[in-house]
């Protein structure tokens, strides 16, 4: 058996290296003529899978996407062929919710905020939305849900689209569709951006062509630009950089790169290639995960937000993901450079907080109750 994959994916020789023959190659290079003789093909969001691609593929049985999104694949062609597919739900929600909430302390920082009591809008309450919802409540949030789609089912729970982009903050998260009753292409388009007041903060952590960024620059060179966090672009991998220099947090589409999120990605496509195959699994994802550079910290007393700052920094910091964006805007293939050469980011659960630690938990955080001697001396009988 052949299987061909995206050299971004890791752990895929440990994998899937004892029944089969395992390729890789950069996901933007896949090329029908490479598909002629492969069974098995495990991409990541960059290659479009498509009749184009799959021209030549007469062996492939098995295609997956080691990722949440699926808007790369025609999944309605795969279900003509007979071909399997799998995709990773759900894979890196949590590195999804640590970046958003790197981002919200970054902004207060910026705005000079208190978070506690700000409204955030959460527009698309699925696996990432409902992570981040969690994490800005444990803050003292007010969050407003907007899902159009799940108010159908639970009108009290949520928002209408107006409502949320009222919030002092609005995070996006939900999936690049294109027509039917829930569109999400431009969901942010020239309209909605004229209704936004300067005071608000957007941020997207979803797919790029959910905002209209020609749109948002003609807005942040007028008057009264808006606060904008952006790890996904319109176009990818180019970048429309005069928006770059108006934008607070500008990073290449890594808001989901935990390490934990990549392993979780994989290791769904091995669940669901042994189930097609009849295989045993021989692993679980947490023997492929290396131990964290920090595993605990203890804490006397229940964080404020400066202390959540800091704890969040030591596991995950934005703003060198930021810094490294604007160092290299502008070389050819920089987007994906920094996409393939990504440093090893674990997510805040990696860390085990000791101690009296409030809300660490819902934070992100792994947390050990108790009184602090008492965790001291379990720390030390370790
Ligand atoms: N930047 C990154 O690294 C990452 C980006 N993503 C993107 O985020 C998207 C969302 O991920 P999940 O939350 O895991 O997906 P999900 O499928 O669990 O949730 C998406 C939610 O959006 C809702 N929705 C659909 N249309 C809507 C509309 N018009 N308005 C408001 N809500 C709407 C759905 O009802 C659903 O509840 C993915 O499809 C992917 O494109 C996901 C992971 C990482
Ligand atoms: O899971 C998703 O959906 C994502 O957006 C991925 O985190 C993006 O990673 P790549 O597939 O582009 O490596």
């Amino acid at each position: 058996m052949k299987i061909l994959a995206d050299e971004n994916m890791p752990f895929v020789q440990e994998l899937f290296g004892d029944w089969a023959e395992v390729v890789t190659c950069p996901g933007r290079e896949i090329s029908p003529e490479q598909l002629r003789d492969v069974d098995v093909l495990l991409v990541r969001s960059i290659t479009g899978v498509d009749a184009a691609l799959l021209a030549q593929a007469e062996r492939l049985s098995f295609v997956g996407t080691a990722t949440i999104g699926c808007d790369h694949i025609d999944t309605e062609l795969l279900a003509r062929r007979g071909i399997a597919f799998a995709s990773a739900p759900g894979c890196n929600k949590v590195a999804v919710g640590d970046y958003v909430l790197a981002a919200l302390l970054r902004v207060a920082v910026h705005k000079g905020w208190q978070l506690q009591g700000k409204t955030l809008g959460v527009v698309g309450v699925g696996n990432t939305g409902a992570e981040v919802a969690a994490r800005a409540r444990a803050l003292g949030m007010t969050v407003l849900l907007c899902d159009p789609p799940r108010a159908q089912r639970d009108p009290t729970a949520f928002v209408g689209l107006e409502q949320a982009l009222a919030a002092d903050i609005v995070s996006f998260h939900v999936p690049l569709i294109h027509g039917g009753d829930h569109p999400t292409w431009h969901l942010l388009d020239q309209a909605t951006i004229a209704g936004l007041s300067g005071d608000q903060v957007l941020i997207n952590a979803c797919r790029g062509d959910v905002w209209d960024n020609q749109a948002l620059l003609a807005r942040q060179q007028g008057p009264s630009p808006l606060t904008l966090v952006m790890d996904v672009w319109e176009h990818e991998p180019e970048v429309l950089a005069p928006l770059v220099p108006h934008v607070l947090i500008a990073t290449p589409h890594i808001a989901g790169y935990s390490l934990e999120g990549k392993v979780r990605g994989t290791f769904a496509l091995y669940r669901a290639l042994c189930e097609q195959l009849g295989n045993d699994r021989r692993f679980t994802p947490e023997q492929l995960l290396p131990p964290p550079p920090i595993e605990a910290l203890h804490l006397n007393e229940a964080p404020d937000q400066a202390v959540v700052a800091r704890l969040v920094r030591l596991v995950y910091d934005i703003e060198l993901d930021d810094a490294a964006f604007r160092q290299f805007l502008g070389q050819t293939g920089f987007f994906d450079r920094l996409r393939k050469h990504y440093p090893q980011r674990r997510e805040l659960g990696s860390l085990r907080l000791l101690g009296t630690v409030g809300n660490g938990e819902s934070l992100g955080f792994k947390v050990s109750g108790g009184s602090a001697d008492s965790l001291l001396t379990e720390k030390a009988d370790r």
